[in-house]
């Protein structure tokens, strides 16, 4: 079952452009979903309509298989988020923060001690959030969004501003919130090697169209699709007859000679061919199709 279902979601703010444009969105339960375009894409915009913030103009948006209109309370009960920088107290401790939401929502205060040891703020409850790092801040914004155990986790750029190190413990905080409870997870970003080690499925948005959906092996079985081997020699001509007699089908470009990602043995063999007909071979190279440059694009197309 989809955890979220949008069908031909389309919006646009007043007097402007349409910003999303029939977006077919599908979010299975328990996974980790990586909503992935550059910035302007309308991602914010998709995440604060599946939350209510924004009214849905055109489509339908289901969520844990119920219409979101007319079951947005109950939803909204099982649904935590993180969209923009959350306002938090920064002259009050991690602890004070939660229970001023645990005060607002009513939660049992044992909660506060098990989101903070969730979000990895254990040791730190006491101190104040104004000496945070953003790593921290942010764990704590996913700590307050995780009080009421949410069963699906909304998170727009989580990562953003965070270096390295922050970004590591984020995606481990994530993975184990996934594994352990089995949350479902749709987080937004725009670097794919940002959320690429952390997410199951890939939605890729831009101009508001959704370009690409599915899981990251079938991302990954598009760039293996998409790789080639490149040779470069000094005789493109003979270089292309003896790829063809060979039964490939190779293509010129740019004075260098394509062909399909093949096996090794294969261009071993290719290579002592052209060099037993006296073909220079300046390199044999497989051409650069790594998911970021297959996220480029899709995106430039
Ligand atoms: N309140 C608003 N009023 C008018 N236009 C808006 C508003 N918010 C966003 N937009 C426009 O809608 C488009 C999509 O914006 P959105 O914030 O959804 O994209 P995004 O993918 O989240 O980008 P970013 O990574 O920069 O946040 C952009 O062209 C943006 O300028």
């Amino acid at each position: 079952m989809y955890c979220i279902e949008t069908k031909q979601l389309s919006f646009k703010y007043s007097g402007g452009a349409p910003v999303l444009q029939g977006i077919d969105l599908q979010v299975p339960e328990g996974c980790i979903y990586g909503f992935l375009g550059p910035n302007g894409a309308g991602k914010t915009t998709t995440l604060r309509l599946l939350l209510g913030l924004l009214k849905k103009q055109e489509g339908a948006m289901l969520l844990f298989g119920k219409e979101f209109e007319r079951n947005r309370i109950e939803i909204l009960q099982k649904t935590g988020s993180l969209i923009e920088a959350p306002s938090l107290y920064s002259h009050l401790t991690a602890r004070e923060n939660l229970d001023i939401m645990r005060y607002l929502y009513d939660f049992p205060p044992k909660r506060i001690d098990a989101v903070l040891d969730l979000a990895g703020l254990g040791n730190v409850g006491s101190k104040t959030v104004g000496k945070f790092s953003l790593g921290m801040k942010q764990r704590l914004s996913i700590a307050i969004a995780l009080l009421h155990q949410p069963e699906l986790l909304i998170l727009d750029e989580p990562t953003n501003g965070l270096d390295p190190n922050g970004i590591i413990e984020m995606r481990e905080l994530l993975k184990a919130l996934n594994k352990e409870y089995k949350t479902t997870i749709l987080i937004s970003s725009h670097l794919l090697s940002e959320i690429e080690k952390l997410v199951t499925h890939i939605g890729i948005i831009n101009k508001g169209q959704l370009l690409f959906q599915g899981t990251l092996e079938d991302l990954q079985r598009k760039q293996k699709q998409g790789a080639s081997t490149i040779f470069h020699t000094g005789d493109a001509g003979s270089t292309m007859r003896i790829l063809q007699e060979n039964g490939l089908q190779p293509v010129l470009a740019d004075g260098m000679v394509l062909i399909p990602l093949v096996d090794r043995s294969v261009i071993a063999g290719i290579n002592q061919q052209l060099v037993a007909e006296g073909v220079v071979v300046f390199e044999i190279s497989s051409g650069r199709n790594d998911l970021e440059s297959i996220f480029i694009d899709l995106v430039n197309n």
